[in-house]
């Protein structure tokens, strides 16, 4: 992240200044008038003030983006004018006029704008990079801690140093209808997905599947079936070949894969955990192995599992497999940034790190999520959002809410369950609320027309 200091970092010889690129950036900025700011709004689609290295520079662009705010013209009287006003002229040094002039009769025209403003933003870059890199060296040497949390700070620092794009975070409203129209038409026409598909299709009906950047909380009580619709989730998502990743910090590798396989070949969980497999059986989990081995399917279950740590998971998961879904099993199981912090901040601010990763990784985020007791003292059992363990920031946060509970009247040793979720909250879909069947001696979640 760049920071008001910047300029301590760069050294007098540092190649990557460009000190005079960047006045006359600025004059070919000052040379627009009254009627033209051309020059001026091409530059500030490439730059933002802290990509200058002179301060004085970055003082100068942030008055001129400050007058473009209100529509005023940039130019060296206008600028000047709102240096004087808010006190930073005298940041230009003894004679602030002076500089101005200077610094128009550098350049004759704002032709160059954005010619010089790409040779600004790339050393801004190139310093950025340098800075992330000895920030790295520091954190590696003076940390004693293990070298997965160092390589999740160092991929942390090194995400930030290309993340922070300047200028380019803005889009205008025709290029923004632009880009919308063409969506609609591209899913219209099967180019694009919408959302990822659950493989649930009342579920997508109401919801429309998973969407990039959005967090889907998926809450119920212990033993309801949480991790099975998950994996159920995921391995339909690889099933259609979209890359998943599942966190698991409940279960290890071992019972997860025994699930896969029980979901997948249709035999009872209860023989493959035992190994007491039929010839029968043994020869529909093999298929059902081979086939789901073919899967991008990929499992983490490294804990303590904090924000950091998983956000330097996904990314990595995102630029080598092209991650399209990823599923944590699940929030409370988290580690919290600051321990000493009451349990709800600790949540809140968990849940607000996985929204942050979600859009700045574009994927679809499912985290499943513990309900209080309370819904077990209602008479119709229904779980409510503010039944959400530990934080209403989660339901703040998520962007659709799933709240999982068993119909009343099931009887605990039925082999099928009938399990109603209820999308309570959908920030830009409807809510409503479906019923899945939890084939539960095979650990797996069925359309309940399928189920029954
Ligand atoms: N081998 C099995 N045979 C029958 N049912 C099983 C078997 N294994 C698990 N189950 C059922 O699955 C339920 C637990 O499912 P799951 O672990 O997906 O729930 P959960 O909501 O994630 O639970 P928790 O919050 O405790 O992790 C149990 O209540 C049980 O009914």
């Amino acid at each position: 992240m760049s920071r008001p200091d910047d300029i301590c970092y760069i050294a007098p010889t540092d190649p990557d200044r460009v000190d005079d690129v960047e006045r006359q950036l600025l004059g070919a900025c000052l040379w627009s008038d009254q009627h033209d700011t051309s020059g001026f709004d091409e530059a500030a689609e490439v730059v933002a003030p802290d990509d200058f290295g002179v301060h004085a520079h970055r003082v100068v662009f942030r008055a001129m983006l400050e007058l473009r705010a209100t529509n005023a013209p940039v130019n060296a009287v206008t600028i000047f004018g709102r240096l004087r006003a808010t006190g930073a002229a005298s940041e230009l040094g003894p004679e602030p006029g002076v500089w101005i002039g200077d610094t128009v009769t550098l350049q004759g025209s704002d032709l160059n704008a954005r010619y010089y403003a790409n040779q600004v933003r790339e050393a801004s870059r190139k310093r950025r990079l340098k800075r992330a890199i000895a920030e790295m060296s520091a954190v590696a040497a003076r940390s004693p801690r293990p070298a997965a949390d160092v390589l999740a700070d160092c991929e942390q620092i090194l995400f930030d140093a290309g993340d922070v794009d300047g200028a380019g975070t803005q889009c205008s409203a025709s290029a923004l209808v632009s880009e919308a129209l063409d969506h609609i038409d591209r899913v219209a026409s099967g180019l694009e997905p919408g959302g990822l598909p659950t493989g649930y299709a009342d579920l997508d009906a109401i919801t429309g599947g998973l969407v990039p950047g959005e967090v889907t909380v998926l809450a119920a009580r212990p033993s309801t079936g949480k991790t099975a619709l998950a994996l159920g989730i995921a391995t339909n998502a690889t099933r259609g070949g979209a890359p998943a990743l599942f966190v698991s910090l409940e279960m290890g590798r071992r019972s997860i894969m025994q699930r896969i396989l029980s979901m997948r070949s249709g035999v009872r969980l209860d023989p493959i955990k035992r190994g007491t497999l039929n010839s029968d059986q043994a020869g529909r989990v093999d298929a059902a192995a081979r086939a789901f081995a073919k899967e991008p399917f990929f499992l983490e279950e490294a804990t303590p599992m904090s924000a950091a740590r998983l956000a330097a998971i996904v990314r990595r998961g995102v630029r080598r497999h092209g991650l399209k879904l990823v599923v944590v099993d699940y929030l409370q199981l988290m580690e919290p940034e600051d321990t000493k912090a009451p349990k709800v901040h600790q949540i809140g601010l968990l849940s607000r790190r996985l929204k942050e990763l979600a859009r700045s990784c574009a994927v679809p985020i499912v985290v499943l999520a513990q309900l209080n007791r309370a819904c077990e003292d209602r008479p119709d059992g229904k779980p409510r959002l503010s039944d959400l363990r530990d934080s209403g920031e989660i339901e703040q946060d998520a962007d659709v809410c799933i709240l999982l509970s068993r119909q009343r009247g099931q009887q605990d040793a039925n082999d099928v369950w009938l399990i109603d979720a209820d999308v309570a909250k959908s920030r830009n879909g409807a809510t409503g609320e479906v019923t899945l069947a939890y084939r539960r001696p095979v650990v797996r979640f069925e359309n309940a027309a399928v189920g029954c």
